[in-house]
């Protein structure tokens, strides 16, 4: 099944603290931002790459399509203000594709086989998203005293890419959006409409580069070449 990937990369990275928007920090000597588009740009069902970007990010985004010979970037989108709406942009420039998938510029260690295993639970579905169980003990706390403990089996960590029937993502981005909801991933969005997403196990090695330690994380999956593109 063909598809078409929106790759939201418009956000500051604030929580990230380096100066600038993390996409650009390099492992390996490779920008973040690369490492995950290259991933897409060799991955045979993918026809299509929407790259959503900060407006005054736009020239560094061209330079390093150009300079990456990045050839399935079909569009460079202005993002919004938040994640969703960065998302939502992204949607409106998806063309001739029935599946769309939505992956974040910040994980750079997606792989083809988690790619192909979330694609055949979409087709299957029509809504799928990556994940792993968590391995903490989770509580829900108030007001620094603990509320409850959640039971651990029913709990997963949600990754991205996130892969959907373009029909329904848009239409629960525009319910959202008149609803006023905000939700922190797209599958949320078709949950709060009734619509089911499935869960296909992702991969720890996924991970979204957030904060500074993440970097520490993903300089030694790389340095230790436990992580292979495959
Ligand atoms: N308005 C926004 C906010 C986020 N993103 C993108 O969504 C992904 C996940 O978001 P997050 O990790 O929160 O990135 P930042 O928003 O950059 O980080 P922070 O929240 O720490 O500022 C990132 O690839 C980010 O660039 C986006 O395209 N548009
Ligand atoms: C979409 C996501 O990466 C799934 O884990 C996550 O929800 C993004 O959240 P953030 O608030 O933008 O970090």
């Amino acid at each position: 099944m063909n598809y078409q990937v929106i790759v939201p990369a418009a956000g500051s990275g604030k929580r990230m603290g380096a100066g600038m928007n993390k996409q650009f920090i390099e492992l390996n000597e490779i920008p973040v931002i690369i490492h995950t588009l290259k991933v897409f740009e060799s991955h045979q069902l993918c026809t299509g790459i929407i790259l959503v970007i900060n407006e005054q990010e736009r020239e560094i985004f061209n330079g390093l399509i150009t300079a990456y010979q990045l050839s399935k970037v079909v569009a460079l989108v202005s993002g919004g203000v938040e994640r969703q709406m960065s998302v939502y942009n992204g949607l409106l420039a998806v063309k001739g594709s029935e599946y769309v998938l939505v992956h974040d510029g910040a994980r750079p260690f997606i792989t083809h086989s988690q790619i192909n295993n979330l694609l055949n639970e979409a087709i299957i579905s029509g809504a799928a998203t990556l994940a792993v169980p968590v391995k903490d003990t989770i509580k829900r706390v108030k007001n620094n005293q603990v509320v409850d403990t959640i039971e651990r089996e029913s709990v997963w960590s949600i990754q991205t890419p996130q892969a959907f029937l373009i029909s329904n993502i848009i239409q629960a981005h525009k319910l959202a959006i008149e609803g006023n909801y905000l939700g922190t991933d797209d599958a949320s969005l078709l949950e709060r409409i009734g619509k089911p997403v499935k869960i296909v196990m992702g991969d720890y090695r996924n991970i979204k580069l957030t904060t500074p330690e993440d970097l520490l994380v993903a300089k030694a999956f790389i340095e230790s070449a436990s992580f292979q593109e495959d």
